[in-house]
């Protein structure tokens, strides 16, 4: 992590180290009026702002100002808020915009707000004319911490969540920590579900330090939000430079979510949150950790209380637990059919495991609601 000087407050700069493909995340507060923000992209006659109804009338005229210094022609698309509209439709709208004015293949586009608007820009940058560059600027915490860093862009079908994208890096993140200031509280836990991730994936002692500064959190402190976010683009940084392409280490990032992800598809896009999801996900994978033996029930106490206090579900819903099994085995990490969960080996230590029905079974009915 490096610290640019400037007479304004300070920018953290976390590297993602991929060769050719490394970028910064910067993270700091007012970066969306800042020129350190935008100089040193790809130059370009044309960049695309895509955003959504809820975030664009927020920050979208800010973004386009700072880019109308740097770029000809600033288009702009605003994509329906939510889950439920990852898919095909609003990738068709970005490619729309895109022949609409012909924008050439230099054009850059910018991912202005969360997880949905930025894995969908980057999956449309990665395909227009084979390629174009992209930048992520993350609105929401979850996508601070998480979906805006490490290239995984994709959008959902009604059988799976992610189950069309590519690894595709962008340019840059810019993570400005003001625009959590006008977060929803509800997607302010969501986003905590991803952050609490990185404690028992990779980091015990910023699982105590969550506990320690959870109320902060949820108050949201400024210095305790920048911290978490540094703290987790540091751990993510650090995994995705290992291994890009999930090939092993990176899958335990998915941690809670094989879980996750049939709560969100089985109960349809958009009805849970990501995160809300995840966090659930969450507790369920640590029991399942707790019953292959590799931790103590204390872990599962631990978690639970630490999710349920960051404002999260810790009950799941009854899908019924075959429908669970079913939507799981299409998960990514399947093999021949094979569930493959993300567990806990020790605190800040995670590995992959694959178990029986009957235990998977067992795991659920604790926790259905
Ligand atoms: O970056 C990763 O790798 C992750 O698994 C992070 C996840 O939190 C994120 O939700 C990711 O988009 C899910 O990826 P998927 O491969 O399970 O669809």
């Amino acid at each position: 992590m490096n610290t640019l000087s400037h007479t304004l407050p300070s920018v953290d700069a976390v590297r993602i180290a991929l060769a050719e493909r490394s970028y910064d995340i910067l993270i700091g507060g007012g970066l969306l009026d800042r020129a350190c923000s935008w100089t040193g992209l790809p130059r370009a006659a044309t960049a695309l702002i895509v955003s959504n109804t809820t975030v664009a009338p927020l920050y979208l005229a800010r973004v386009k100002a700072q880019l109308q210094l740097h770029y000809k022609q600033v288009l702009q698309l605003e994509l329906d808020d939510g889950e439920a509209y990852k898919d095909w439709a609003s990738l068709n709208r970005i490619a729309d915009t895109l022949l609409a004015a012909a924008a050439d293949r230099k054009t850059v586009l910018f991912a202005l707000g969360g997880g949905v608007v930025g894995d969908m820009t980057g999956f449309a940058a990665a395909i227009y004319m084979r390629g174009v560059p992209f930048v992520q600027i993350p609105t929401t915490l979850l996508s601070q911490v998480d979906s805006s860093v490490g290239g995984k862009t994709a959008i959902n079908h009604p059988l799976g969540k992610n189950m069309l994208g590519a690894f595709y890096q962008p340019e840059r993140v810019i993570a400005d920590l003001d625009t959590l200031d006008t977060l929803p509280a509800r997607e302010l836990s969501a986003g905590l579900a991803e952050v609490i991730k990185y404690g028992p994936i990779a980091d015990a002692s910023f699982l105590d330090w969550l506990e320690a500064n959870l109320p902060a959190l949820l108050a949201r402190d400024k210095q305790a939000l920048a911290y978490a976010v540094r703290r987790s683009c540091e751990i993510k940084a650090a995994v995705v430079g290992q291994d890009e392409r999930e090939q092993g280490l990176r899958a335990i990032l998915n941690f809670g979510h094989t879980f996750g992800h049939a709560i969100e598809t089985g109960l349809g896009y958009g009805e849970w949150l990501h995160g809300e999801a995840v966090g659930c996900g969450m507790v369920l994978a640590s029991d399942l950790s707790v019953r292959l033996g590799l931790m103590p029930g204390s872990f599962l106490t631990r978690m639970t209380r630490l999710i349920q206090a960051a404002g999260l579900p810790v009950k799941a819903p009854d899908l019924g637990t075959s429908r669970y099994l079913e939507l799981m085995r299409m998960d990514k990490k399947s093999e021949a059919g094979e569930i493959r969960f993300v567990v806990i080996e020790a605190l800040g230590r995670a590995g992959m495991r694959s178990a029986s029905d009957e235990l998977v079974n067992e795991v659920l009915q604790a926790h259905l609601a």
